[in-house]
C-alpha cells in the first residue's frame, strides 16, 4: 500500500481551488508504489495523480524532477507533466507535506511482458536517453557504486546470513570487483534508474507512460539499460531468463541508441551492478522492514538469481552476439 497521508475531499478541493481544472468529482487512495502516498483525482474535467512526497523524496530534488519531465515531454518522451496552478506553482503543500497534481496517463503495467511491449520499452527508453543528451541539470545518484559497500555494511554481516548463509561473503565479494572495474569512460546522463514493469505503462504492445522518476539521478547512462534488462528480462522470482524478452528490449533500444563497443564491453559489469543495487535495497528494506508493515517486502533472492545469472560471462555474450 502506499497511501501514507490521508486525506479527505475537503482539503483536495482547496487545493484544486488554486487551479484552473474543475470541481472534484472522486478520490482515492491508490494501493500500488512504495515510497509516496498517491491518490487518483478526477474532476469536472480531467483526471490526475496527487502525489504527496513522504520522507524518502528530498523536497530539495522536486526542481530536477520537474524540470527533467519538463525536458522529456518537450522532447515528444510519454512522461506526466506536473500542473501548474495559476500562479504558476507546481509544488503545494497538503497535509503538511509537499504535494504536486500530476497529468493523469493511461496504460496499465504489465507483470508478464511479451517481446514486443520489451521492444516498446527499449525504444521509450533509448528516446527519453536521446532526449536528455543536451538536459543540464544534475542529481548525484545516493545508490551508486560508492554506496553499494556503506549499504551492505548498514545490513550488517547478521543481517544479511539471515536472508540466506553466505549472502555476506558474495555481497562485499561482488563490492569490490564492481568497485575494481566499473567503467569510467561511458557517457555520463540524466536517467530513470528504476524502470521496473510497474513504472511503465502499456496500451496493449505500446507504451502509454513512463512514470516514478524519483529515483532519477545522473549515472552512467548504459546503466539505465542495465537496470531495465535486470527488471524485465526474467522471471519475478529471478529463475527464468526470457530471451526473446531480453532480444526486444535491447533491439528496440538500439533503435534509437546504438550498443558500441565500449556499451557493450561495459554491459557485463553494470548489469551485475543492477542486481548488486536492487539486492541490497531489498536486503535492507527486508532486515528493517517489520514483517506486519503494510508495505510488502520485496524478494531479495530474486536479485541475487540474477546476479547468478549476468556473472556467467557466456550468457551476457549470447544476449548481445547480434550486436557483435
Ligand atoms: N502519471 C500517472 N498516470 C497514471 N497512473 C499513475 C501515474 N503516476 C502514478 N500512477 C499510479 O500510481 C502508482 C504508484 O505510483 P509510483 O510513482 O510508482 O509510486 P511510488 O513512487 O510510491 O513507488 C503506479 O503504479 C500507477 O498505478
Ligand atoms: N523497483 C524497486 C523498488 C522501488 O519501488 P517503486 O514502486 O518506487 O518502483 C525494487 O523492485 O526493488
Amino acid at each position: 500500500m502506499a497511501v501514507y497521508t490521508q486525506l479527505g475531499p475537503q482539503q483536495v478541493d482547496t487545493l484544486l481551488a488554486h487551479y484552473d481544472v474543475g470541481k472534484l468529482v472522486a478520490l482515492k487512495g491508490i494501493a500500488e508504489g512504495v515510497e509516496n502516498s498517491n491518490f487518483f483525482v478526477q474532476t469536472t474535467q480531467s483526471r490526475f495523480i496527487l502525489t504527496l512526497y513522504e520522507n524518502r523524496v528530498n523536497p530539495d530534488d522536486l526542481p530536477f524532477f520537474y524540470a527533467l519531465l519538463k525536458h522529456l515531454h518537450d522532447a515528444g518522451c510519454k512522461v506526466p507533466q506536473f500542473i501548474t496552478d495559476r500562479d504558476g506553482q507546481w509544488l503545494q503543500t497538503i497535509a503538511g507535506r509537499p504535494a504536486c497534481l500530476i497529468e493523469f496517463l493511461d496504460g496499465v503495467s504489465v507483470t508478464e511482458p511479451t517481446e514486443a511491449q520489451a521492444h516498446s520499452t527499449g525504444a521509450a527508453l533509448g528516446h527519453m536517453h536521446q532526449a536528455l543528451a543536451d538536459f543540464t541539470l544534475s542529481r548525484p545518484n545516493s545508490l551508486g557504486v560508492s554506496a553499494w559497500r556503506p549499504l551492505a555494511s548498514r545490513c550488517t554481516v547478521e543481517g544479511l546470513e539471515s536472508i540466506a548463509t553466505g549472502l555476506s561473503a558474495r555481497v562485499f565479494a561482488e563490492c569490490d570487483y564492481l568497485e575494481a572495474y566499473w567503467p569510467t569512460d561511458l557517457p555520463v546522463a540524466a536517467i530513470h534508474a528504476d524502470l521496473f514493469p510497474d513504472n511503465v505503462l502499456m496500451l496493449g504492445d505500446n507504451v502509454s507512460g513512463l512514470i516514478d522518476f524519483y529515483f532519477a539521478c545522473s549515472e552512467v547512462r548504459a546503466y539505465d539499460l542495465a537496470v531495465t534488462h535486470s527488471a524485465w528480462c526474467f522471471s519475478n522470482d529471478g529463475t527464468a531468463f526470457d530471451a526473446e524478452v531480453s532480444a526486444g528490449l535491447l533491439s528496440g533500444y538500439a533503435d534509437y541508441l546504438p550498443l558500441d563497443t565500449a556499451t557493450r564491453e561495459a554491459l557485463p559489469i553494470l548489469l551485475r551492478g543492477a542486481c548488486l543495487r536492487f539486492l541490497l535495497t531489498r536486503c535492507y528494506d527486508w532486515i528493517n522492514t517489520p514483517a506486519n508493515a503494510l508495505v510488502t517486502r520485496k524478494d531479495p533472492l530474486a536479485f541475487l538469481r540474477r546476479l547468478d545469472f549476468y556473472s556467467d560471462g557466456r550468457h551476457v555474450e549470447n544476449m548481445l552476439g547480434h550486436y557483435t
